[in-house]
């Protein structure tokens, strides 16, 4: 009898654990669900049952934290001979799951056409029963174009909502994204074609169910690309407030970015690899290859504003993660800034910088940019949310160097410790390309009329004459002169950032079991 009555094992409740045995406890924050347990249906399928006395449980479900920052759902049954006592710990618990700050409401929207075109079924297989599990309701929209859920959000009632979810790649991400800050603008009459306008917040979170081909967002704000543990960091409400950096031309809006914002190699890759889609997440790697051999260079000019407000540099060993102090120094810094000038930008004139050259890539990157194919990303040491990306430039080299540069992308060797790789932690900067300079001074077009062909100057040097174009988180941007800035926590995710590593977080969990 005392191996059913599990219920005797479960000691003690306080208001931010349960403990469930001598070794073994969740915080409360990690519950998914508390439900009566439907006894008949167990009785029925067990013949032994029958004679024993009538016996209540109830079953917690909680987060079972497993290797590389993947989450399971797991659960505990408890069972009892007295109804009343059970119906006490189910009503206990339920009141204090009613404490967490969860999402009730969710919008959700699938792009089938994501990734290995799975993101249907990953959403009704894996998500959609947690959503349930967990009491949470849901509008679903299964998109049938690009655009339609960007669309959508400018229409839907988006207060009637917590947050929204989208069922997709970086691609997918970005088009919630632009549909919701969007709104936000246009619902507190921002102009958004104004580079400095001062952006309002966006509070509604945004999941993301990675089902793309890069996945990076998801990557590198829960450190895994797996959809039930995302499913897992909404239902709990995490938030990990997140930078975005506006993109303008002339003063008109282009883009909103989070993760890369790539000229030259990732603006090629991409370019090529809208071509083949049909091959699925492997199109980046043939592009990836074919841009590689092209070995194209772009000249112009960079110029921009160095984040001094912040203490990190793109250099340093330690990287953002949850709790970051770096990034709750900004967020401090936010604050008693809006708390002195309001929603106005304080004017800052600070020095600009300026470099001209010839590259191979331009990336700027909001966050880390981690992803399945280069687990510490483009610039390990950038923030979620400290106000600032980092701007990697890699000049012109051999193409032997370069390899070089991109293999440091998937190992544990120091990407920026080459002669040709410059990086810089900046809050603004602007480009223009050499073409367009010329352009501009009236010199003859000859990069429109001659397109793909190379430097007239120096014919073996492979400096492409054509302009390339921008990967803003995996969408192409045909702009030769952007301006960019960093928004600081501009919105926010239902993600927590990525965890310290397990043995740590074990370590740990065995303090708080001494204190208990
Ligand atoms: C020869 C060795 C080459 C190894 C290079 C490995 C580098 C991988 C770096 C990945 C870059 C991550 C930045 C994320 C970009 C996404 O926004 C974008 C779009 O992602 P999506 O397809 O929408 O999920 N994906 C790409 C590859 O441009
Ligand atoms: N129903 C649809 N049909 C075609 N394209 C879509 C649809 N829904 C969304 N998209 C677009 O598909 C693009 C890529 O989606 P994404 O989910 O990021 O996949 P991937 O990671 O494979 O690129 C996004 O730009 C998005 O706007
Ligand atoms: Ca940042």
């Amino acid at each position: 009898m005392d191996k059913w009555i599990s219920m005797l094992r479960c000691h003690k409740i306080s208001r931010s654990f349960l403990c469930m045995s001598g070794n073994c406890f969740v915080p409360t924050s990690e519950i998914i669900a508390v439900e009566e347990t439907d006894l008949n249906k167990k009785q029925r399928n067990s013949g032994k049952w029958q004679k024993m006395a009538k016996l209540h449980a109830f079953t917690v479900y909680y987060v079972k934290k497993a290797q590389n920052h993947r989450w399971r759902c797991s659960d505990v049954t408890f069972w009892c001979v007295d109804e009343q006592l059970c119906n006490q710990w189910i009503q206990a618990l339920k009141e204090l799951l009613e404490l967490q700050t969860r999402p009730k409401q969710l919008l959700v929207y699938i792009n089938p056409y994501g990734g290995k075109r799975q993101g249907k079924r990953i959403y009704e297989q894996k998500v959609a029963p947690l959503f349930s599990l967990a009491s949470i309701s849901t509008d679903v929209f299964v998109t049938e174009r690009a655009n339609h859920a960007k669309d959508n959000l400018f229409e839907v009632n988006i207060n009637k909502y917590d947050g929204v979810v989208c069922v997709g790649g970086d691609g997918m991400f970005s088009e919630v994204m632009h549909g919701l800050i969007g709104r936000m603008q246009k619902d507190s009459g921002i102009d958004q074609n104004n580079p400095k306008a001062p952006l309002v917040q966006c509070n509604i979170r945004i999941g993301i169910i990675p089902a793309g081909s890069t996945d990076c967002v998801c990557y590198s704000t829960v450190g895994i690309s797996d959809p039930v543990t995302s499913a897992l960091h909404i239902i709990l409400g995490d938030s990990q407030p997140l930078d975005v950096s506006s993109v303008h031309h002339n003063n008109t809006f282009l883009k909103y970015t989070v993760s890369l914002l790539g000229y030259g190699f990732y603006g090629d890759v991409l370019k090529d690899s809208e071509k083949k889609r049909w091959m699925g997440p492997m199109r980046y790697d043939y592009s990836g290859f074919k841009t590689f051999l092209s070995h194209h260079c772009y000249e112009g000019t960079i110029s921009f504003q160095p984040a001094k407000h912040t203490l990190g540099s793109p250099r340093d060993k330690d990287s953002c993660r949850t709790g970051c102090h770096i990034c709750r120094q900004s967020e401090q810094q936010l604050a008693e800034q809006r708390k002195k000038c309001g929603l106005k930008h304080e004017e800052d004139e600070e020095e600009w910088k300026v470099i001209k050259g010839k590259f191979l890539a331009i990336n700027a990157v909001n966050m880390s940019c981690a992803c399945p194919r280069s687990p510490k990303g483009l610039s390990p040491a950038a923030h979620l949310a400290d106000g600032s990306a980092d701007l990697i430039l890699v000049r012109k080299c051999s193409r032997f160097d370069f390899l070089r540069y991109l293999v440091r992308h998937t190992n544990q060797d120091d990407q920026f410790d080459f002669s040709f790789v410059d990086v810089y932690r900046v809050k603004s900067f602007q480009f223009t390309s050499k073409l367009l300079e010329d352009n501009e001074s009236d010199v003859t077009d000859i990069g429109k009329k001659h397109f793909g062909q190379f430097c007239r100057d120096h014919p073996a040097c492979c400096c492409n004459i054509a302009n390339s174009t921008w990967n803003c988180d995996g969408e192409t941007l045909d702009s030769s002169a952007i301006e960019v800035r960093v928004h600081c926590q501009l919105m926010k995710l239902f993600a927590r950032g990525i965890e310290e590593n397990h043995k740590e977080a074990v370590s740990n969990q065995s303090r708080v079991e001494q204190l208990l």
